[in-house]
């Protein structure tokens, strides 16, 4: 009998968490209030799609691509790989990923979550680690369907061309940003995070986690 182990790699979510520079933040209130005549607490949540641990649809990128309500699903969940790249600030480039992987087994699974923080900050970090597009073309000829960063985003806070989101699109890769990495050994695990059905929107919250399965 195998018993498995659950990663959250899901950031909290909560009213006065850094977002996006002039992005929506986001914001908590009561839509109903339990009391004598109402006999439940029902809140009202604005936020942006992009906030938390979640997944870009191509729209988000793309004038005519998909929106995340109507994407496959199965990018968004199984075999995935955790590789640690610490410290690569300003950008992650292809070798040091590919020195990065030497140490895990042949072959990459079809999910990658890279690590950049050595913690997940606190604040708006606008000097995130960005992705060299030669590292995402190098994981989309390897078969890899979907990237995940612990990062705000791919690119780079004033990037104006989305180099490395244009180069997912060019492999029909799926996006996971602002996931949790701080407390995920690297290594191989089961993916779990599937985007909301929003039929229009450019990105979806997701509740990212990992299962392992462990020898009992
Ligand atoms: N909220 C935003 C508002 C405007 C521009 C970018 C964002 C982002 O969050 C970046 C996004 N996560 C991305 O996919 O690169
Ligand atoms: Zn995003
Ligand atoms: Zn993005």
């Amino acid at each position: 009998m195998e018993s498995t182990m659950l990663y959250d790699i899901s950031p909290p979510l909560y009213a006065g968490m850094p977002v996006w520079p002039g992005d929506t933040a986001l914001q908590e209130s009561p839509a109903w209030q339990l009391d004598a005549h109402c006999p439940v607490n029902v809140a009202r949540l604005t936020l942006s799609p992009h906030s938390g641990a979640h997944a870009d649809a191509p729209l988000h990128y793309q004038a005519d691509g998909l929106p995340i309500g109507r994407v496959d699903l199965d990018a968004y969940l199984g075999p995935c790989r955790v590789v640690h790249c610490l410290d690569a600030t300003p950008l992650l480039t292809l070798p040091r990923l590919q020195q990065a992987l030497a140490s895990q087994p042949d072959p990459l699974p079809p999910r990658l979550l890279i690590r950049c923080y050595r913690q997940f900050p606190q604040q708006w970090d606008a000097n995130f680690c960005t992705m060299d597009p030669a590292l995402i073309h190098w994981l989309g000829q390897q078969g890899v369907r979907l990237i995940g960063v612990d990062t705000a985003s791919l690119d780079g806070a004033d990037s104006k061309t989305l180099d490395a989101h244009h180069a997912v699109a060019q492999h029909g890769m799926a996006i996971l940003e602002n996931l949790w990495l701080d407390e995920t050994p690297p290594g191989d695990y089961e993916l779990i995070a599937l985007p909301l059905k929003l039929i229009n929107l450019d990105a979806s919250p997701v509740r990212a986690v990992l299962r392992t399965t462990l020898p009992r």
